[in-house]
């Protein structure tokens, strides 16, 4: 546990997550953009691994122990589109289950910097 855990606790704590990340990788494989991208995915270790990273960026009790970002997403020729797209999926989802638009904002600011390890090409 951080010493400041409020963002942890704005979106419900790891239940809370957990379900904006089902709700979340649902959307992808059914979003004609993203959909390609996750055509041979485990969709169960997805959410599991999801959840442990938002957990830990939102400063939950959590330790992410999946693939380092820039490993997981090599090889995919992400681009910038990609990227905002996916976003965009993503803030359907934390609509669709009620996080306060400052949490949502909040947990955007934190994962944005990771664009750095994802975004491959233009
Ligand atoms: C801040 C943005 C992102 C975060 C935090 C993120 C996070 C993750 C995490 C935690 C994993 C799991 C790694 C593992 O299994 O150990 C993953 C895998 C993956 N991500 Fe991302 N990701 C982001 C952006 C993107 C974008 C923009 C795309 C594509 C448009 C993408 C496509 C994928 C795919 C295809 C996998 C592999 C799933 C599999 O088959 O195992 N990600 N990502």
């Amino acid at each position: 546990q951080t010493a400041d855990d409020s963002l942890y606790r704005a979106w419900g704590q790891k239940a809370g997550i957990q379900a904006v990340m089902q709700d979340f990788v649902t959307r992808l494989v059914a979003d004609a953009r993203m959909a390609p991208f996750f055509k041979n995915t485990n969709r169960d270790n997805l959410v599991t691994q999801l959840t442990e990273q938002l957990c830990q960026q939102a400063g939950g009790p959590c330790v992410y122990k999946g693939v380092p970002m820039k490993e997981a997403h090599a090889d995919m020729a992400i681009g910038r589109r990609d990227f905002n797209a996916l976003v965009e999926v993503l803030q359907q989802s934390m609509d669709a289950r009620g996080i306060p638009f400052d949490a949502q904002n909040a947990m955007l600011a934190r994962l944005a910097p990771m664009h750095r390890d994802v975004i491959t090409r233009d």
